[in-house]
């Protein structure tokens, strides 16, 4: 299991020093959309020009225009860009082929859609990435990803998972249960007092949890 850092409602020199405060134990770098709006590709070119042995993610959310939005994303240097599952079955392959063809890879985010058929087609389209996300917004009433969420994934072939959305060291360890590849944390640390402090500590909940299962 990796932690993904996602830096997203911060200004530009904020997320370096989010990075530079907690590279030790995170592996993925995420860009977070607004923060793509906010500065563009250019803050893709700087983080991978910084961090060239992070993978970096570019959570792009495209719904359209997935072949130009895929290869604005991996030219810039992202590793893996990031498209919502409702988008159109013409969107997603255009996005597949990109990163086929530039040797990087493609995360579906499930935002907003939990039905088993769409996640058994995104499957069948050649998704090898798809992330379950329970949205900033939602966060603010429910319980956050349900056991019927993390069901949906089960008996996937070739697909890994990711999970995102206010996860924090309290509920690192619900999540763990279900073994995603990737532990996607926003928030936690990076409105943390001492983020590496807190990078650290999930890092080592997730160590601690893979020496004993
Ligand atoms: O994609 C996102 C928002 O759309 C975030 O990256 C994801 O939800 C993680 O952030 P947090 O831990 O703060 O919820």
């Amino acid at each position: 299991m990796r932690i993904q850092l996602a830096l997203d409602r911060l200004n530009k020199r904020r997320c370096f020093q989010l990075v530079e405060a907690t590279k030790e134990y995170v592996d993925w770098i995420e860009i977070g959309t607004g923060v793509i709006k906010e500065y563009g590709m250019e803050i893709i070119r700087e983080m991978k020009e910084h961090y060239p042995e992070k993978v970096l993610v570019a959570d792009m959310k495209t719904c359209d225009a997935g072949e130009h939005e895929a290869k604005q994303a991996f030219e810039a240097g992202a590793d893996i860009t990031t498209v919502m599952a409702f988008s159109a079955n013409q969107t997603i392959t255009a996005m597949l082929q990109e990163a086929r063809a530039s040797e990087k890879q493609l995360m579906v985010d499930l935002l907003g859609v939990s039905d088993q058929k769409r996640i058994e087609e995104l499957a069948q389209l050649g998704v090898e990435w798809m992330s379950l996300h329970f949205g900033k917004d939602m966060q603010q009433q429910g319980e956050g990803l349900t056991e019927a969420a993390f069901s949906a994934m089960k008996g996937l072939s070739g697909v890994s998972v990711a999970v995102a959305g206010g996860i924090a060291e309290e509920t690192l360890p619900r999540i763990m249960l279900h073994k995603p590849e990737t532990v996607i944390v926003g928030s936690a640390i990076t409105k943390a007092e001492h983020p590496g402090v807190v990078a650290r500590r999930m890092k080592e909940v997730i160590e601690d949890y893979e020496v004993h299962h």
